[in-house]
């Protein structure tokens, strides 16, 4: 049978490609949290909250938890295939003719290298870029173009956008309306179908993935599932460990990145019996401390309570203005687009609108028909407005005030 045939009858199809992709991520995520819920239970059981009987409930799901991640990155469907390409790969003579088999190959030598990078992917960017900065442009997308499977409708379709250094962009988009997709390729968990990511100049592909995100730290929606450490010192250790960080300077690094974020007197803490706001906090000091210039905030600020909401908001403002990092925010909270520099609204995969703030929320009734609310802010300028009040846009409730008693 010829390689091309045998290829086609064990390849895996895009769907089941990135169904397990997902399905890994996922399950990263679950063993972090059950882990962390086992050590606060460990904590809860010392302090006589619980007994031991409801501790090795933790302890069996924490077990639980990490037999499955296991168990997928051993999954048969996924080794088998890795396999048999490989193999088929390997007994070919035509490599340099089979490019579909080339293609498969690299296909899945990706996805074998994400159970190994997943735990680096949360943890661990911006640990000195190898890739020079080729150009001012932070984040350059071009007709990207991205399908779950191939005969599903596109979660993302022709989008096109530059972020520049030192800006602070918001995406948002009614549910469905790929955000989630746009930050998976951003951060390098899927792979577009079409279309390119350059980072800095550098068109990210395959194989300078992992060099391209380490200008890139991440924080993610749910502040408990992004500890290792037992305190908070040793969770912003962890990644500085992983990249061999010479010990002596570790502690100087990472009192001042817990200091960027006004958590440096917390560092012997349990980050479990911190509030959600101050988890977040230390989330970003971790990947602070590996100094990228891009920090993506996925959805970081919707499990907080308001003051943790604020608190983070405040914090990725301080973050440009002070560290001139570059900012990219996806997000469903439509009060933090007042805070960035360009907004960029995504509705069924393509992106709809890019501007500054202002320009975004001046065609409210097409927002409105995307299904975002107008910020109350807006609202109020809005009013004011009808009334003949001309004011400038404001990015929060103080400087509108201020405008106002002027
Ligand atoms: N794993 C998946 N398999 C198949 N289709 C998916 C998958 N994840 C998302 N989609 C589809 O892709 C499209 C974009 O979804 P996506 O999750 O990126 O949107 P979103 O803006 O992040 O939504 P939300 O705010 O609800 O998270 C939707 O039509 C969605 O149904």
């Amino acid at each position: 049978m010829d390689s091309l045939k045998k290829f086609k009858e064990n390849k895996l199809t895009t769907k089941e490609l990135n169904d397990f992709k997902i399905e890994l991520h996922s399950k990263y995520i679950n063993m972090l949290q059950a882990n962390n819920d086992f050590f606060k239970s460990k904590e809860e059981k010392q302090q006589g909250k619980i007994d031991n009987q409801e501790l090795e409930k933790y302890k069996a799901k924490s077990v639980e938890a990490k037999a499955e991640f296991k168990k997928i990155c051993g999954s048969k469907i996924f080794i088998d295939n890795y396999k048999t390409i490989l193999k088929i790969y390997n007994s070919t003579t035509k490599k340099n003719s089979s490019i579909i088999l080339e293609q498969a190959k690299e296909e899945l030598n990706y996805a074998k290298n994400l159970k190994k990078e997943f735990k680096d992917s949360v943890k661990d960017h911006g640990r000195g870029a190898q890739l020079t900065k080729l150009d001012k442009v932070a984040v350059k997308v071009e007709n990207l173009k991205f399908k779950y499977a191939p005969d599903f409708p596109y979660a993302l379709n022709e989008v096109n956008f530059e972020i520049n250094d030192g800006e602070y962009v918001a995406v948002i988009g009614h549910n469905g309306s790929g955000k989630s997709t746009l930050s998976k390729i951003l951060i390098g968990v899927l792979s577009a179908q079409e279309g390119h990511v350059s980072i800095y100049g550098n068109v990210v592909t395959r194989d300078n993935l992992d060099q391209a995100r380490k200008f890139l730290g991440i924080v993610f929606q749910n502040p408990d599932n992004q500890f290792i450490g037992s305190s908070v010192e040793a969770d912003i250790a962890f990644g500085l460990e992983n990249k061999r960080v010479n010990p002596k300077d570790m502690q100087k690094i990472i009192y001042d990145s817990a200091k960027k974020v006004g958590m440096e007197n917390f560092l012997d803490k349990e980050p479990l019996n911190l509030s959600g706001g101050q988890k977040q906090r230390v989330a970003i000091a971790s990947a602070l401390a590996l100094n990228p210039d891009i920090l993506i905030f996925d959805e970081a600020t919707s499990m907080l309570d308001p003051k943790g909401n604020r608190e983070i908001k405040e914090i990725m403002v301080e973050l440009r203005d002070k560290m001139k990092k570059t900012i990219i925010s996806i997000t469903h909270d439509m009060d933090e687009i007042l805070n960035a520099d360009k907004v960029i609204v995504m509705n069924a995969g393509r992106l709809v609108k890019i501007g500054k703030p202002e320009e975004v929320l001046k065609d409210k009734e097409f927002l409105r028909g995307i299904k975002l609310e107008i910020p109350f802010l807006s609202l109020v300028e809005e009013a004011l407005d009808k009334e003949g009040i001309k004011i400038k846009h404001s990015q929060n409730m103080d400087e509108l005030v201020k405008q106002l008693c002027k």
